[in-house]
């Protein structure tokens, strides 16, 4: 296999020197030296490069669903049997009602990819003979990321997917077809006829009048539909749904998982013979057929919910510093060439008291790229270095364990918890969809605060700064008004040794003039030097966004309660 050895000073060129910088450095370990597969890395530049020719399919933070609920079970034309009994009453038993669709917003869930273009409620079953109704369908849940807007698409914007409701898809198989026939079909759809009882049902008053009935409650049923679809459905799924709890409730049903937001109700199953059954009419042999349920076309948005963002050209380092942020639980790919990242990756931050992070393994742990961690872990695998690893469960009960086992490694007493999202690289000219457009900036909207990444290292970070303002700015006018903090990632990279002190002085005076260009152009920020890859000066951006999001937070706090006044 072709491989290729990487030199190992090039990784570490952060050195004391640098300790002057106001930075937090300390030395970076020696790294083995390591290899990794060519191959593999242009095959992987391949998939990326093939998944954003799909034209932002995987991306998936935009969706359009049609969701028809489940169809009731159709009623049943039955009559009992019994022995020395020939004409037994009417006992065919009603359908059972459509399953009805519902929107769970949960947390586990951080893209649209799980939610199918078409959701088909359950249909409810058919009426039987001896009195035996149908069963109900069954509710469909469908799980929705939190923070998905959903938005009911209006009559013009449906008729571009060319998707009927019921009576519009009635209407054009009707087409074309002669009064007769036409009544014809009507009625197949809507009655059930006991075997060759059919022509004389229709004959008889009694048939006539329930079909008037019927009629009647069809029209209604039309009414109400396009009554509401004056209103269309508007729902901002931000809050996870509360468990149904109530204390009233018998012991063992108050507890159970709430369903979620109704979308869409199934129709109502057909009624069976003996509701036909009359003073008149002593064997009625009809029986009707279940209803459509709702169909709804609707378009689903994500935009996360995550507290802080991170905005930044490609190869900036923005997946590398959440994988640092996180001890490497966020699984954001990161390799050397732009574009490694697609769909924004969220992770959580647990901060400790003291300012410690979960994930922290002290300053100088190396991040690499995601191949060669991949590769390391392999040999170490293959060395028998986890051979003697216990699972969670075995660590909560091994020997020695006196003290009671959490199930997490971060024993420290979690003081405050915010979410990071990392996105796909922004560059200049996104706004004409240039690079992976900016439309993965949506879920950023909602972020409280918003954090530039640049490569310090870089021959301008001042001018990717001064891009990526205006690129903000381009999506949503405003936008950059909530960012804090620029992040100048990859000081390590700047040539500082001691045997140069020439260097150093270039690193300080790059980092000045960064901090003297945002002070002009950009306003108020904080400028922090970090090393994402050997986790330098990361204790204090954590320190500062937890800052950020504590005051974006209480004065969220506060608007909703003089919004409520
Ligand atoms: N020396 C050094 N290299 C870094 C540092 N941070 C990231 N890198 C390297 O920079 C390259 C790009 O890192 P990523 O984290 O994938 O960058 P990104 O901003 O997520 O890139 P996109 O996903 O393409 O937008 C990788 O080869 C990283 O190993 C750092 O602090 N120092
Ligand atoms: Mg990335």
């Amino acid at each position: 296999m072709l491989r290729q050895s990487l030199q190992p000073g090039r990784w570490r060129p952060f050195a004391r020197s640098l300790s002057s910088l106001p930075i937090n450095v300390s030395t970076a370990p020696t790294t083995e030296e390591t290899t990794y597969s060519l191959k593999e890395l242009a095959r992987r530049k391949r998939k990326t490069e093939w998944k954003r020719r799909q034209g932002g399919q995987s991306f998936l933070d935009h969706l359009i669903v049609h969701v028809r609920a489940g169809k009731g079970g159709d009623g049943c034309v039955a009559f009992h049997r019994e022995l020395y009994k020939p004409f037994g009453p009417p006992s065919g038993g009603n359908g059972g009602r459509g399953g009805d669709v519902y929107f769970l917003p949960t947390h586990h869930l951080t893209t649209l990819s799980s939610v199918t273009p078409r959701i088909r409620g359950n249909q409810g079953s058919h009426g039987q003979g001896t009195w035996q109704g149908g069963r109900n369908g069954a509710p469909l849940v469908v799980k929705v990321p939190l923070g998905t807007v959903v938005r009911e698409l209006t009559k013009e914007e449906v008729a571009k997917y060319n998707f009927k409701d019921e009576w519009e898809a009635e209407e054009e198989a009707l087409a074309g077809l002669s009064p007769e026939e036409r009544l014809e079909k009507l009625r197949a759809k809507r009655w059930v006829h006991y075997p060759r009882y059919q022509d004389n049902n229709l004959k008889r008053a009694e048939f006539k009048e329930a079909e008037r009935i019927l009629w009647k409650e069809e029209r209604a049923r039309r009414i109400q539909r396009r009554r509401r679809a004056l209103n269309p459905l508007f729902l901002d799924l931000d809050t996870a749904v509360e468990t149904a709890l109530s204390d009233d409730s018998p012991l063992g049903l108050g507890n159970r998982e709430s369903l979620g937001h109704l979308i869409a109700s199934g129709g109502a199953g057909g009624l069976g013979n003996p509701n036909f059954l009359s003073t008149n009419h002593r064997s009625p042999k009809f029986a009707t057929r279940g209803h459509e349920g709702e169909f709804i076309t609707l378009s689903l948005e994500l935009k996360i919910l995550a507290d802080v963002g991170l905005v930044g050209m490609p190869n900036a380092g923005k997946s590398t510093l959440l994988r640092a942020l996180t001890g490497g639980r966020a699984k954001s790919e990161v390799a050397s060439y732009a574009f490694t990242t697609l769909n924004p990756v969220v992770g959580v931050i647990r901060v400790a008291n003291d300012g410690i992070f979960e994930g922290w393994r002290g300053e100088g742990v190396v991040h690499d790229e995601t191949q060669i961690e991949e590769e390391r872990h392999l040999e170490l695998m293959e060395q028998g270095a986890f051979a003697d690893s216990l699972t969670r469960n075995q660590k909560r009960t091994g020997a020695g364990h006196d003290t009671a086992y959490s199930g997490h490694d971060f024993d420290l007493l979690e003081e405050f918890r915010f979410t990071i999202a990392d996105n796909p690289g922004l560059i200049s000219r996104a706004s004409e969809d240039v690079g992976l457009g900016h439309s993965f900036l949506r879920s950023m909207e909602r972020s409280l605060a918003l954090v530039y990444v640049v490569d310090l290292s870089g021959p301008a970070p001042w001018d990717e700064l001064r891009v990526l303002r205006d690129e903000l700015e381009t999506y949503q006018h405003g936008m950059s008004a909530r960012a804090r903090m620029v992040i100048a990632n990859k000081a390590d990279l700047l040539g500082c040794d001691d045997q140069n002190p020439q260097l150093v002085e270039d690193a300080r005076r790059k980092l000045q003039r960064l901090v003297e260009f945002v002070e002009e152009e950009l306003g108020p920020l904080d400028v922090v030097p970090v090393s994402a890859k050997f986790s330098n000066n990361l204790t204090k951006v954590v320190g500062l966004m937890r800052g950020y999001v504590e005051d974006a937070r209480e004065e969220l706090k506060r608007s909703r309660e003089s919004k409520t006044e």
